[in-house]
């Protein structure tokens, strides 16, 4: 081949911008997750320091994991969003790097920032893998900043660290969701009222969580009344486009902690035996909770709820999680430039269901002992 090939119909080339002022580099901060089978107990010790998770918990999430070997998607999952953002970015004349870092698994968050003042970095706008607003979702990373900027300090440098609002009910995140679903309920279009259901699944929290979920107003459940004005919108989609009412149903999976301690409920699970009893023949799962398919989804949901649903002979079709999908790498891309002509003194986003991008002092606090947060007026 010679270099006269013909073009790539996919590059889009477009003049250089500066639409990411007064960024130089974008963050995609995430989870983390094992990528062998000795790093899972380090990873389980490291996720769970000092929360109080009972041993035989963290066995039976070690398994889990070794069920796919020890390895867990997310991090192949943020290594192909990163290429897809970064191709995305490029479209738009945006010649900024996509740097990765992570809570708990390399590549740790602290190592990243070094690498980005090394490269004479000064200004991130961080973007995470989770989209709903909680402690666990929110905050927690937000003390991850703090922790890993503090760091960087201590070697002399200087950073500053900006982070796009939680995004849960933005259009880029709903309507690639409610695309999937749709997708899926007409692919049951032969079954009968009643004997379809659609359930929005996601990561359960303890009970005393998602009631301080969301701005320190008294008001909280901000965790599940997102994810239930997520579902609300999505069947409102579907009914608009298929006629068919389907409740909103929100139910949880990967429930950990004391049984003592109150989670969210019901459990999937539990909700599946349920939904059989009355008849319901077909279930459909949207993953809502998460942006790609974690472990709580390869396991919880396509392991664990796919045996309950052929135990109960029920016919359960799993909705892809956003992922890659274009319209929602777009759609990212489109939350990174709002935040920067936010950032250049441009009109801050309202709306009902739209977070702030600098949080309010005390929202989703952390219950076991006040830390440092970046990215707060607090
Ligand atoms: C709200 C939420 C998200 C969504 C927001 C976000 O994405 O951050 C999330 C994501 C994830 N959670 C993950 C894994 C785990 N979560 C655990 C434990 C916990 N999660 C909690 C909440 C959440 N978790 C909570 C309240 C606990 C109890 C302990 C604690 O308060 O911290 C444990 C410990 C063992 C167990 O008990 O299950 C593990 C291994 C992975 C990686 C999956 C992979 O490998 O693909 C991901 C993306
Ligand atoms: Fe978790």
């Amino acid at each position: 081949m010679t270099a006269a090939a013909t073009p790539d119909p996919t590059e889009v080339t477009s003049e250089p911008s500066d639409a990411l002022a007064p960024y130089d580099a974008v963050l995609l901060l995430s989870f983390g997750g094992p990528e062998a089978p000795d790093e899972v107990m380090p990873f389980l010790r490291r996720v769970t320091a000092g929360r109080g998770i009972p041993d035989e918990r963290l066995e039976s999430v070690a398994e889990h994991y070794h069920h796919f070997g020890g390895r867990s998607p997310i991090n192949d999952q943020n290594r192909a969003l990163l290429a897809a953002l970064e191709k995305e970015l490029a479209g738009r004349g945006l010649d900024v790097p996509v740097l990765w870092g992570n809570r708990n698994s390399e590549p740790f968050l602290a190592d990243t920032l070094r690498e980005a003042v090394e490269a004479g970095r000064h200004r991130l706008l961080t973007v995470t893998t989770s989209a709903y607003s909680c402690y666990s979702s929110c905050r927690q990373y937000r003390e991850n900043l703090a922790d890993a900027v503090a760091e960087v300090r201590e070697l002399g440098h200087v950073l500053e660290v900006d982070k796009v609002a939680q995004y849960a009910l933005r259009p880029a995140f709903v309507d690639p969701n409610a695309a999937l679903v749709l997708d899926a309920v007409r692919g049951h279009a032969d079954v009968p009222d009643g004997q379809l259901a659609l359930l929005f699944c996601t990561h359960s929290i303890p009970e005393a969580m998602d009631d301080t979920s969301g701005p320190g107003d008294g008001e909280g459940n901000l965790y599940s009344a997102q994810h239930h004005e997520l579902a609300r919108r999505v069947v409102a989609r579907v009914a608009e486009e298929t006629g068919r009412d389907l409740p909103p149903e929100v139910v949880y999976c990967s429930r950990s902690g004391p049984p003592s301690q109150p989670w969210l409920e019901p459990d999937v699970n539990d909700r599946l035996e349920e939904l059989a009893a009355a008849g319901v023949t077909t279930v459909v799962v949207a993953p809502v909770g998460f942006v790609s398919d974690h472990m709580e989804v390869v396991y919880d949901l396509d392991t664990e709820a796919q045996e309950t649903a052929d135990r109960l002979g029920l016919t359960l079709t799993r909705v892809p999680t956003v992922g890659v999908d274009p319209a929602w790498v777009a759609g990212l891309a489109d939350l990174l430039l709002e935040r920067a002509e936010e950032a250049r003194g441009g009109p801050v986003p309202t709306g009902e269901w739209v977070r702030p991008s600098v949080c309010a002092p005390g929202c989703c606090p952390n219950l076991r002992q006040a830390r440092p947060a970046l990215c707060g007026s607090d």
